[in-house]
């Protein structure tokens, strides 16, 4: 079975061709080679006869979920080379995804609409996915509280701070990762509005923890920053492994992600 190592703005991932092979791991067959291979996500090709492929997903820590923005940037790469096809089509759990080229190792993927009702994110309770009843620290003065959240076919909590580098990122993601508000986890983002067109941002991913990169994490911070009126529709999204342009189109309300992807190296298993 082919292999291959890739990142998506420093997003690591090992990705297996399940096309012609069945690719059926256990969860300590995930943490396994997600830890071997240094992978933040563990990913499979799959056939699907109705679009280019069927991608499937697991974190680092064993269980799969139904969305990856640069994991798909990085399949899409992939597809794109194989084919020679102007566009390619990819299904994961979350939805059907557009990707196309936007020059030499950059990807543009179609991420569809975001989710922002309450029950879609989900939350265990209504609330105003505006700022949502989370507070970190001290129950009088909490330091961090009201995050925004929404989904971009996972669920994601966007905290809005002055400086992202100030807050100790791997003793806070946990607590709100599996805060009882977020029945089924969530990805956490610390977004720094530098100006209207510019964001920096670092994500606690769920099931993965710090990662250089998170593509849904990048769509998340720009929809949650734009619907604030932090920032325009279109934004560059700087992480600490590269930049993501993030574009919430208004005509249709789809969200695009262009961004950089790496093939570092190919082997068959
Ligand atoms: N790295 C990803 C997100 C992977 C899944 C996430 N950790 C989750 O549990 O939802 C991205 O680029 O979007």
């Amino acid at each position: 079975m082919k292999v291959w190592k890739m990142n998506g703005a420093g997003n690591a991932f090992a990705v297996f061709d399940a096309r012609d092979r069945k690719f059926a791991p256990d969860e300590n067959r995930i943490r396994a080679i997600a830890e071997q291979m240094k992978a933040d996500q563990v990913m499979s090709i799959e056939r699907d006869a109705t679009v280019d492929a069927f991608l499937r997903i697991w974190n680092s820590s064993g269980e799969e979920v139904s969305a990856c923005g640069n994991g798909t940037r990085a399949v899409a790469h992939l597809l794109l080379e194989e084919s020679g096809k102007p566009e390619v089509k990819i299904r994961t759990q979350a939805d059907v995804l557009k990707g196309r080229r936007a020059g030499e190792n950059l990807v543009t993927i179609d991420m569809g609409s975001p989710l922002m009702a309450w029950e879609d994110i989900p939350l265990s309770e209504k609330m105003d996915v505006r700022g949502v009843d989370v507070r970190i620290g001290p129950m009088d003065k909490p330091y961090l509280s009201k995050p925004a959240v929404v989904s971009m076919g996972n669920p994601h909590a966007v905290f809005f701070v002055d400086d992202v580098d100030a807050y100790d990122i791997p003793q806070i993601g946990p607590l709100v990762e599996w805060h009882p508000l977020f029945p089924e986890g969530t990805n956490v983002g610390f977004a720094q509005v530098i100006d209207r067109q510019t964001i920096r941002l670092r994500v606690w991913e769920r099931g993965a923890g710090l990662t250089k990169a998170c593509g849904t994490g990048a769509c998340a911070a720009l929809v949650c920053a734009a619907r604030a009126g932090k920032t325009d529709r279109k934004a560059k999204l700087i992480l600490d492994g590269g930049e993501l342009t993030i574009d919430w189109r208004e005509s249709d309300d789809h969200v695009f992600m262009t961004g950089p992807v790496e093939l570092e190296m190919t082997f068959e298993v």
